[in-house]
């Protein structure tokens, strides 16, 4: 197989840093990769300039790159690596990142809900849709296809509806492009994102995160303010256990955990109304309690609630004051009352 670019910074990605231990491309201390035949040309920004581990550090990378039949690498070490770039966004007060454990939990579905709550409750709201492999915000709220336009500054201007700003990656990189890409174009991307979109004045950007605990969460976390995080969980015991990982993920970037919603809490019998406890009872609530966090409310599972996200009209939308809708306003307030208590008085993060 041919030397390439790619394959030389996934080697990377298996060299850490021996302080921090973490690898080299998620640190964004790569500065440059050229590769020539079987030459290959890195630059490396250390993250102290004075590096004492330089030595080691080049070892590592010869390493691992002898495999990919490289056979002469130059490793020219840059000053010092940036910090963490981390600013809030133009006027936006408050970044929620929505994450869940494992896919298929309803986060989508739940951060839309709770966008189009808070919104409801007298907020100015904003939804990225950062779930790069399987974005469905556009869908959801029924934008597929949308062109996007920009202002006189040439920065993107978020779709509108239903009240809230909406801008998804489906409206932006052809379907499953994202799904080939790699850690530091991912960064990059989301970096535009945050950079080069026109939000205009929000009090909330609700950001939908893709399912697991890769990449695009530890880049939102370097890149801008995150207020607080939501994560959400089905009562069984296996989706508990991948919802911790959420938790560890949000600690491991110091972002503080605002609380625990539960979807599919119960069954709401479209015929009598009872609710039915499917997948088992208090489950969120117990991880939330587990976390010492606020268990933010729980989401019945429903025949409209489903429905209507492929419909493109939200819930809270088609049905506002029915049973799905309350569940999600109950949420949206606690969350805000969650974010005043984080902002005001910060906990220690555990
Ligand atoms: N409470 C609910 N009641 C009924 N259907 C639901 C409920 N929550 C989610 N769904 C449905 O389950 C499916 C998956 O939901 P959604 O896309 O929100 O999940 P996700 O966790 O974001 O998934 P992904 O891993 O793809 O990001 C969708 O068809 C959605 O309409």
């Amino acid at each position: 197989m041919a030397l390439t670019e790619e394959r030389v910074l996934e080697a990377l990605r298996g060299v850490l840093d021996p302080e921090l231990g973490k690898d080299l491309v998620s640190l964004g201390m790569v500065g440059e990769v050229r590769v020539e035949g079987a030459r290959v040309d890195l630059l490396i920004n250390l993250t102290t300039p004075a590096c004492p581990l330089k030595g080691q550090i080049e070892a590592d990378i010869q390493r691992a790159l002898k495999p990919l039949g490289a056979e002469a690498v130059r490793v020219r070490f840059g000053g010092g690596v940036r910090p963490p770039e981390q600013y809030p966004i133009p006027g936006v007060k408050h970044v929620v990142a929505v994450a869940s454990g494992k896919g298929g939990v309803g986060k989508s579905t739940v951060a839309a809900n709770l966008a189009l709550a808070l919104a409801r409750e007298g907020a100015k709201v904003g939804l990225l849709d950062a779930d790069l492999y399987g974005p469905s915000q556009a869908k959801m709220f029924g934008l597929e296809g949308q062109r996007l336009k920009v202002d006189q500054n040439r920065r993107i201007l978020p779709l509108e509806a239903h009240g809230i700003r909406v801008l998804s990656m489906a409206n932006i990189v052809p379907p499953g492009q994202a799904m080939i890409w790699r850690g530091p174009i991912l960064h990059g991307t989301l970096k535009q994102f945050l950079e080069e979109v026109n939000w205009g004045e929000l009090d909330y950007l609700v950001v939908d995160l893709p399912p697991g605990t890769g990449d695009v969460q530890l880049s939102l976390a370097q890149l801008t303010r995150v207020s607080g995080g939501v994560i959400v969980t089905t009562p069984q015991e296996v989706a508990l256990i991948d919802a911790e990982r959420a938790a560890d993920m949000f600690k491991k970037v110091q972002v503080p955990i605002l609380g625990v919603v539960e979807n599919m809490s119960h069954f709401l019998c479209p015929h009598c109304g009872k609710p039915t406890p499917i997948f088992g009872e208090g489950g969120g609530r117990r991880l939330a309690e587990a976390l010492k966090v606020r268990f933010l409310g729980g989401i019945p599972l429903t025949l409209p609630l489903r429905e209507s996200g492929d419909r493109g009209v939200p819930i809270l939308v088609q049905d506002p004051e029915g049973p799905e809708a309350q569940a999600f306003l109950q949420a949206a307030r606690e969350l805000a009352a969650a974010l005043s208590v984080q902002t005001f008085l910060p906990l220690p993060m555990a």
